[in-house]
């Protein structure tokens, strides 16, 4: 056995994407060439068996050929499959998929274990094994590749010098489609074997230094161990994934949701995982990962998409978004629900099979609540008109009651009533009932301020002004939508079907006249004349909430409790991951969101994992961040930053109206912004306060493409190469979270960061 020379230590990593072509002898060091093309050669045999597996599937589709089985299990997991054709087809479209996010993401295979078996270091006790994101087999159905989530694969993950785990080296490749363009090697032993070369000074550091661009990279390739525990946790229950800010917990997250796949396909795929993050901003960045890890099937919402035919492109003020999001808000939903149309007709007056009937307000009232009792409005009609039906009996006793009743249920002019009385009422119509400030007033009283309900009143205005909802308006048209239950449309139908073969019935007509009514054959008749705005809002259908099998909650500590709600009951009977950082939270009653979160998961025990290293920041970023958190939130989740750069944050001041002997904002942001670009080479993003935004909003057009301008409350879960910071002090006044959404922004940076203050 050999010490490692520095031969054996050399740099070898070569950027992808300056490297479209195979590297060449001449391009490298012959001994890195020589290991570089060995893992070719391994890797040109797994692509040959790959395209042998793609004919083999084509036949299968051609043919119909039975599908062969095998009862043959080795330690390397492929059980999912139940035939090997089946699986060469899975593995083919799925390496298809793969190639065709091969510009973004590293190869197939990524990985390669040198174990020992033995106590002596002897070749003859080593074993090789490939990690990669998809398992594939030779004709022997031998392992070529072990996909990364399978048991065997564990030690490549878990393998540290102190517990190796049998492992002498971990070796990363670094690949381009077909292509091995490097390789990154950690020893696991003290001292390398005489003929294992070791290269490079570690993936992880080389993954972390490298450029990050704009959409987030899984990191299969170098998930640590503690990473790795909490990926594979079990399915069962609540797992809570804490930690400060860049500790990896969402790209943890989405590898959990990979793992969990790969487990028990039978059980998510078909139950669903929903993967549920704050911003639509966020769903795009994140959205590549699962995919690029072979996994597609997973529903990413953000919290304003989380309700189909509902659009949000408004954020409230943080003081609405309060009201809207807190715990009260559900009871303001309950009166919602019961409450009678607006205009509602107050008496019902009619013959039934001859007889006069006349029902007074308190009848109806005290039918209306009767039929609400124990159904849901929507789902009451039949109930209330039955109640009806009832009352009017009592009143008249002559005849025979069998013929009143029926007579009373075929009645145009109850039909008619009825449409006006219950009729079915979406959840956004009814919300849009607030508009009206006095209504708002009665409805909200002893449960809102009447500040606050004027608030909400003008927020329901100014929906109906712009024509669009807002994030936090979901989670209250959806309690609303459960309230009231499912609008039945085609019950609609059926009755207008009816009423159309009824107004044939010279009888109906005549009866009909004599009430001086005439059909109103549709409940649109009940709406004001729409207004495009209003068709807006109003446009689709809400459907059931659909239930998940797991439920996956990002940045978890700023759901309001009416989202915890929302997302609540989609995952009744869900297994949860949930993800967050207490002192990033920009919602302000924690323990009001902390015991709807609770409610949330029912009675499941949370186990918790906790992750403590920062692998975003530059360790000079980070100590700036946490020298403001700190003093705020002295319990902050402060984690250690790996990585050091050499470069301080720059801090350059700006001038305003009064002061103009120093470049106003724009221009000082547009002088740092420009500086970066020179700096890093990946994507650049400015934060600013609303109070400067318009003003530097004109870099979002800057002509690299790389640069983009965003409030702090849109940067959550995000991250660029540098961030400009612009006036911190005015994102501390401007958010109700404070220092913790300042927080937030200045731990946005990977490399660089330039932090704007006014002189
Ligand atoms: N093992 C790893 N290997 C390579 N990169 C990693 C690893 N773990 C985390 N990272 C990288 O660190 C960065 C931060 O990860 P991530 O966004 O998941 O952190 P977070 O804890 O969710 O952050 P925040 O709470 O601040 O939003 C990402 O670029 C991620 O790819």
């Amino acid at each position: 056995m050999a010490a490692r020379t520095d031969q054996q230590r050399d740099r070898s990593m070569i950027d992808v994407t300056d490297t479209p072509l195979r590297p060449s002898s001449t391009d490298v060091p012959p001994h890195v060439a020589a290991e570089i093309a060995a893992e070719q050669a391994h890797l040109d045999r797994v692509h040959a068996e790959l395209a042998k597996a793609g004919d083999r599937a084509g036949l299968v589709a051609n043919d119909g050929m039975s599908r062969g089985r095998t009862d043959r299990t080795g330690d390397v997991r492929d059980e999912e499959m139940s035939g090997l054709f089946e699986r060469d087809a899975l593995v083919y479209q799925a390496a298809r998929r793969l190639a065709s996010l091969q510009h973004q993401y590293e190869g197939l295979v990524f990985g390669r274990l040198d174990l020992d078996h033995g106590e002596q270091m002897d070749p003859a006790d080593r074993e090789v094994r490939y990690v990669g994101r998809l398992g594939v087999r030779d004709d022997d159905y031998e392992p070529l590749v072990i996909d990364w989530r399978a048991p065997a694969a564990s030690p490549f993950y878990q393998a540290t010098p102190v517990a190796n785990h049998g492992v002498i080296r971990r070796r990363v490749l670094r690949c381009r489609a077909e292509t091995v363009l490097g390789v990154e090697d950690d020893l696991m032993v003290p001292e390398a074997p005489e003929d294992l070369t070791v290269i490079g000074d570690g993936a992880l550091l080389a993954a972390l230094t490298r450029a990050r661009g704009t959409r987030m990279r899984d990191i299969v390739a170098t998930i640590q161990a503690h990473q790795d525990e909490a990926i594979r946790a079990s399915d069962r229950g609540v797992t809570e994934i804490t930690g400060g800010p860049g500790t990896g917990k969402t790209v943890v997250a989405l590898h959990r949701a990979a793992y969990l796949l790969y487990n028990d396909r039978r059980r998510y795929e078909s139950g669903g995982i929903l993967v549920v993050g704050p911003s639509a901003a966020y769903t795009a960045y994140i959205e590549r990962v699962l995919p690029s890890l072979g996994e597609d099937s997973v529903s990413l919402r953000a919290l304003g998409d989380m309700v189909d035919a509902i659009d949000t492109a408004r954020l409230d003020s943080p003081e609405v978004a309060e009201i809207k999001g807190s715990s009260r808000m559900r009871q303001v939903v309950s009166r919602l629900a019961k409450e009678p149309v607006p205009d509602a007709p107050t008496e019902l007056r009619t013959f039934v099979a001859g007889y006069a009937v006349r029902l007074d307000d308190k009848a109806l009232r005290r039918a209306r609540r009767q039929a609400l009792r124990e159904r849901t409005r929507n789902q009451a009609t039949s109930a209330a008109r039955e109640l009806l039906a009832d009352a009017a009996w009592a009143q008249v006793r002559e005849g025979d009651r069998g013929e009143f009743l029926d007579a009373f249920d075929e009645s145009l002019a109850v039909d008619s009533f009825m449409e006006e009385w219950w009729p079915q009422v979406d959840p956004r119509t009814a919300l849009l009932w607030l508009t009206d400030t006095e209504r708002a007033y009665r409805i909200t009283h002893g449960i809102l301020s009447q500040g606050d309900a004027a608030a909400l009143a003008h927020s329901m205005r100014e929906a109906l002004e712009l024509g669009t909802w807002s994030v936090a308006d979901v989670a209250v048209i959806d309690e609303l939508s459960v309230r009231l239950g499912l609008v039945e449309e085609a019950q609609d139908e059926e009755r207008s079907f009816f009423e159309i073969d009824e107004l044939d019935d010279r009888a109906a007509q005549k009866e009909l006249q004599a009430m001086g009514s005439s059909v109103q054959p549709s409940r649109e008749a009940h709406h004001v004349t729409p207004t495009e705005a209003r068709e807006r809002l109003l446009h689709g259908q809400i459907g059931r909430p659909a239930g998940f099998a797991h439920v996956l909650v990002d940045e978890a500590q700023d759901l309001s409790p009416m989202q915890w709600r929302m997302v609540g009951r989609r995952g009744r009977r869900a297994s949860w991951t949930v993800v967050g950082d207490a002192a990033q939270s920009s919602w302000p009653d924690a323990d009001e969101a902390r015991q709807a979160r609770l409610d949330a998961y029912g009675t499941a025990e949370p186990a918790h994992f906790h992750m403590d290293t920062n692998y975003r920041n530059a360790r000079e970023i980070f100590d700036y961040a946490r020298d403001v958190i700190l003093p705020v939130v002295p319990d902050a989740d402060i984690p250690s930053a790996v990585r050091e750069t050499g470069v301080e944050p720059v801090e350059l001041r700006f001038g305003d109206a009064l002061d103009t002997s120093v470049p106003p904002v724009d221009q000082t942001a547009a002088d740092a912004v420009e500086r970066l670009l020179d700096e890093v080479d990946g994507a650049i993003a400015v934060i600013s306060p609303m109070r400067h935004l318009e003003r530097v909003a004109g870099l979002f057009n800057h002509e690299s493409g790389r640069v983009s301008v965003l409030d702090p409350m849109s940067t959550k879960g995000l991250e660029w190469d540098a961030t400009v910071v612009v006036d911190p002090d005015a994102i501390i006044e401007e958010s109700p979270g404070g220092a913790r959404v300042l927080y937030v922004a200045l731990t946005r940076a990977a490399h660089r960061m330039t932090v704007l203050r006014p002189t």
